[in-house]
């Protein structure tokens, strides 16, 4: 089996074969936009059987991460990962994991992030899930929002006190307005991934990126401008407003954007397809109950590619240190570690201290975003904790201002 480097001139072979792995055909989505169309042939990877026919496929994009801190790093966005069915269970996966994760290294890459379409595929990889989305649904009827207890805050926009204005504006007469709100959005938002100007030229993507009819409700500040959106369609199901993201640059703008969404007629339910957990419209609801979750799942997983580089680049909130002594089977390295936080900046340097604890890379990645606390994935039987305190000191240490979340599909 060989792994060979794709270039433009495989683009159409490529998708062939990707979308042969996924069962699929090559369908343009409504309004033009195909979801491949901003792949990057040259950071793409052909996995060739013996007769010269390529019957595996894997790529890269490259995306801005954002860490906790509103730290900005680069970070490879695997995608397309395939294997003809015909030569499943060959080890063709893992060749081409294997060169991909040497290749993004040897080309500077200490982190890497990828969508599972299954959550058994990627762990054996090093990859841990990092952050997680759910689904919300709210009936028409129920949707009466609470009168905010704290005064002068952005949460009094839900009283009607909002002193932006809201648009309602076809996909198509949207300009660039959502990608920059979009990246003003993503700048702040742990986890949240670029998304390129690429991807939004081209129409790449899901929508609202892709430039698939939606109505897109734009907020904007009491200047005029634009800081938040919500883009929905009506039906499918029937009598369902679904919201396909809201992005708002803060609480006032979200806070005026659900309302407006959960007013709107001739709809007995809203669903919002991704929010985070613990989202804050469940606590505007003023009936708590109203707002069921459901579809609760992973969301970005993150594979740490440089244990030390990918430590120190994130922030941190809180002073400490720990000894991490950190296995990473696929790779066949194992490497102990004193990370030390001092005034929000982390040091990361070799020890040969008692370890506090011992984690599998991929654990570690579920950590990494501070969606996860250590003493979860002790208790999970997953993290070696090797005293009492130990797991206690490491939830205080991982723990960030803000959970991450991942909105971006790719
Ligand atoms: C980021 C993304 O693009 S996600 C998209 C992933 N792709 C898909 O879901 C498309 C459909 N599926 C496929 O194309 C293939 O089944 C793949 C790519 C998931 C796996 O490819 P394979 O070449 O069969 O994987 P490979 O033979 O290297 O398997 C490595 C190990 O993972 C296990 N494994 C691989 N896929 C799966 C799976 N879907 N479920 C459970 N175990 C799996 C194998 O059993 C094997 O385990 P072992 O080392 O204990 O023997």
């Amino acid at each position: 089996m060989d792994i060979r480097p794709t270039t433009d001139q495989d683009f159409d072979v490529f998708v062939d074969t990707m979308l042969a792995a996924f069962g699929r055909f090559r369908d343009a989505l409504p309004g033009g936009g195909l979801w491949w169309a901003a792949l990057e042939m040259d950071r793409g990877l052909f996995a060739v059987a013996k007769d010269g026919r390529p019957v595996g496929t894997a790529a890269a994009y490259s995306f801005d991460l954002t860490l906790p801190g509103e730290v900005l790093v680069p970070a490879a966005g695997v995608t397309c990962v395939g294997v003809l069915p015909s030569h499943r269970r060959q080890g063709v996966l893992s060749a081409l994991m294997r060169h991909q994760l040497t290749e993004l290294r040897a080309g500077g890459d200490f982190l890497s992030v990828l969508l599972a379409s299954e959550a058994v595929i990627y762990r054996r990889f090093g990859y841990g899930p990092a952050t997680r989305t759910q689904r919300l649904t709210v009936p028409r009827h129920k949707a009466a929002l609470a009168r905010p207890r704290a005064h002068g805050t952005a949460a009094s926009a839900a009283t009607g006190a909002d002193t932006g204005s809201v648009e309602v504006l076809r996909r198509s007469e949207c300009g660039e307005i959502l990608e920059e709100v979009y990246d003003r959005y993503r700048r702040a938002q742990p986890g949240a991934l670029s998304r390129p100007h690429r991807w939004w030229a081209l129409g790449a993507g899901q929508p609202p990126v892709s430039p698939s009819p939606r109505y897109v409700a734009v907020h904007r500040d009491a200047d005029g401008v634009p800081d938040g959106y919500a883009s929905y369609a009506l039906g499918d199901p029937a009598s369902t407003l679904t919201v396909d993201e809201t992005i708002a640059v803060d609480d006032a703008a979200a806070t005026a954007l659900d309302g407006f969404v959960l007013g709107h007629d001739l709809i007995t339910q809203v669903v919002f397809k991704n929010v985070p957990p613990e989202h804050p419209l469940r606590w505007r609801l003023a009936d708590f109950r109203a707002g069921q979750v459901s579809d609760d799942t992973d969301g970005l997983w993150v594979r740490l590619l440089d244990v030390p580089r990918a430590l120190t680049a994130r922030g941190w909130f809180e002073d400490g240190e720990l000894v991490l002594d950190v296995d990473d089977p696929f790779l066949g390295e194992r490497s102990r570690h004193l990370l030390t936080v001092r005034d929000g900046k982390a040091d990361c340097v070799p020890t040969d201290r008692e370890p506090d604890l011992s984690l599998d890379v991929s654990d570690l990645a579920s950590l990494y975003l501070g969606g996860t606390a250590p003493s979860t994935l002790v208790r999970a039987g997953h993290i070696r904790a090797h005293h009492p305190g130990a797991a206690t000191r490491a939830d205080a240490l991982f723990r960030t201002d803000r959970a991450p979340y991942c909105l971006h599909w790719f």
